[in-house]
C-alpha cells in the first residue's frame, strides 16, 4: 500500500493507539484548571478556559525546555488535594479513550503534589483512584498504568524510587526523571537507578532534549535506561551523506542494535528547540534507519495536542499511512512496561487486526 499524504482524522482517531510518554501534570483540561483554581484560592494568568488555553500553548512556544517548564507552576498549583488528583487522572483517561488511546503509561512526579500537606503515598492513591474510575467509565477499552517521576534539580529519586517499587503491584510500572537536563546529568541518580536495576524494575530517562550525546551516554550506559525520553538529539551521532547515506556512530548503533525505545514527542520538542520544526524532526530519519521509534504527546496541554494529532501531523508532513502508524503502534506497545504477555496480547487482539482489516491484501 502507497502511503497516502494525510490520513483522515477519523481513521486516526478509531485507529488503537498506544502512548508512552504522556505528563499528567501536563494534559489537564483548561475548564478543570480554572475550576480548580477558584476552590483552592490558586491565581491564574488567565481566568477564562479558552484564554488559558492559548495562554499555556503560547507560553510553553518559548524554545527554551527551562521555560517551557515554567508553565507546570500553574498546573500543579491546582493539583494539591486527593479530589483534585483524582479528578484530573479521571479526566486524562477520559480524554485518552476518547482519542483511541487502548494503552497509556502516564506521568507525574509525586513529589510536586505534596504542598497541601498530602503525603507521597497519598498522591499516588488519589491518582490510581482516578486512573481506576476513568478505566470503569470507558468501560475497560482503556488501560493505564503510572510512571513516577523524580525531579532532576530536587534531591529525592531514591525516595521516590523506593515509592515506585511499593506501588508495583497496584498499577505503577516504572519510574522516570524529568525537568531541566542541561546541568543535571542521569548520573547524579545513578543510586536510584542501581537499586532499580536490582528489584529487576523498569525506568526511562528524559534524555536528549535539551542537551546532547552525553545525556543519552550516560543515560544508557551508565544508568541503564529502558528507554529514552525523547532521546532525539541521538541524530547528532548519525552523519547523513549527500547522497543520502547515514553512518551511525558507536552510540547511535548501540541504541538501535539494543532497540532502545525513543519516545519521540514531536510538537513539544518543536517547542522546546529540541528540533527546529516538524519538517525537520529527526523521527523521519529515525524511523527510516529502523530505530525503535514511538509516537507520544509529552504535554497536551502545552503543546495543544493529543496523540491523534501528533499522528495526524506526522501524515500531512511525511506521508506516514496506516502502515507506518502501525509499525510505530506496535513498536509502542512492544516497549511498554508492563508484562510480555499483555503486551503481546495487546499486539495480537487488539492492534493487528484493526490494521488487517483496513489494509487487507494490500
Ligand atoms: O519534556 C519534558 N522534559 C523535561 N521535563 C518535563 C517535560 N515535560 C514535563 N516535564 C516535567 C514538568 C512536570 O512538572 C514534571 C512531572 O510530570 O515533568
Ligand atoms: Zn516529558
Amino acid at each position: 500500500m502507497e502511503p497516502t499524504r494525510g490520513l483522515p482524522d477519523d481513521i486516526v482517531r478509531a485507529a488503537p493507539k498506544v502512548l508512552l510518554h504522556d505528563h499528567l501534570d501536563g494534559g489537564l483540561r483548561p475548564a478543570t484548571i480554572v475550576q480548580l483554581a477558584a476552590e483552592s484560592g490558586h491565581a491564574l494568568p488567565e481566568s477564562d478556559p479558552e484564554a488559558l488555553a492559548t495562554w499555556f500553548a503560547q507560553a510553553a512556544d518559548s524554545g527554551s525546555l527551562e521555560r517551557y517548564l515554567e508553565t507546570f507552576a500553574h498546573t500543579v498549583g491546582v493539583m494539591q488535594s486527593a479530589s483534585a488528583l483524582t479528578r484530573v487522572a479521571r479526566e486524562c483517561v477520559e480524554d485518552l479513550a476518547a482519542d483511541g488511546v487502548v494503552y497509556a503509561e502516564i506521568r507525574y512526579a509525586p513529589e510536586l503534589h505534596v504542598d497541601g500537606g498530602l503525603e507521597l503515598e497519598e498522591v499516588v492513591a488519589a491518582i490510581q483512584q482516578g486512573f481506576e474510575e476513568g478505566m470503569a467509565a470507558a468501560g475497560e477499552r482503556i488501560v493505564v498504568r503510572h510512571l513516577l517521576t523524580a525531579m532532576r534539580q530536587a534531591a529525592r529519586a531514591r525516595e521516590i524510587a523506593d515509592l515506585a517499587i511499593e506501588w508495583r503491584d497496584r498499577g505503577v510500572v516504572g519510574f522516570d526523571i524529568a525537568g531541566p537536563e542541561a546541568g543535571y546529568p542521569p548520573t547524579r541518580f545513578i543510586d536510584a537507578f542501581e537499586f532499580l536495576q536490582r528489584e529487576n524494575y523498569h525506568f526511562t530517562i528524559h534524555a536528549g532534549e535539551g542537551f546532547g550525546l552525553p545525556s543519552i551516554w550516560e543515560a544508557v550506559q551508565w544508568c541503564g535506561a529502558d528507554r529514552l525520553g525523547h532521546g532525539v538529539r541521538i541524530v547528532d551521532d548519525i552523519k547523513v551523506g549527500e547522497d543520502g547515506s547515514a553512518e551511525l556512530g558507536r552510540l547511535a548503533s548501540y541504541v538501535r542494535d539494543k532497540r532502545i525505545p525513543l519516545e519521540m514527542c514531536p510538537s513539544s520538542n518543536v517547542q522546546t528547540g529540541a528540533a527546529p520544526s516538524l519538517g525537520e524532526h529527526p523521527i523521519k530519519l529515525l524511523a527510516s534507519l529502523r530505530f525503535r521509534v514511538t509516537v507520544n504527546t509529552d504535554n497536551r496541554l502545552m503543546s495543544r495536542t493529543s496523540l491523534s494529532q501528533e499522528f495526524g501531523l506526522l501524515s500531512e508532513t511525511f506521508g506516514y499511512g496506516l502502515r507506518e502508524m502501525e509499525w510505530l503502534t506496535v513498536n509502542a506497545m512492544k516497549s511498554a512496561f508492563i508484562p510480555y504477555d499483555e503486551r503481546y496480547r495487546m499486539i495480537t487482539e487488539t492492534i493487528k487486526p484493526w490494521y488487517a482489516e483496513r489494509m487487507d491484501g494490500s
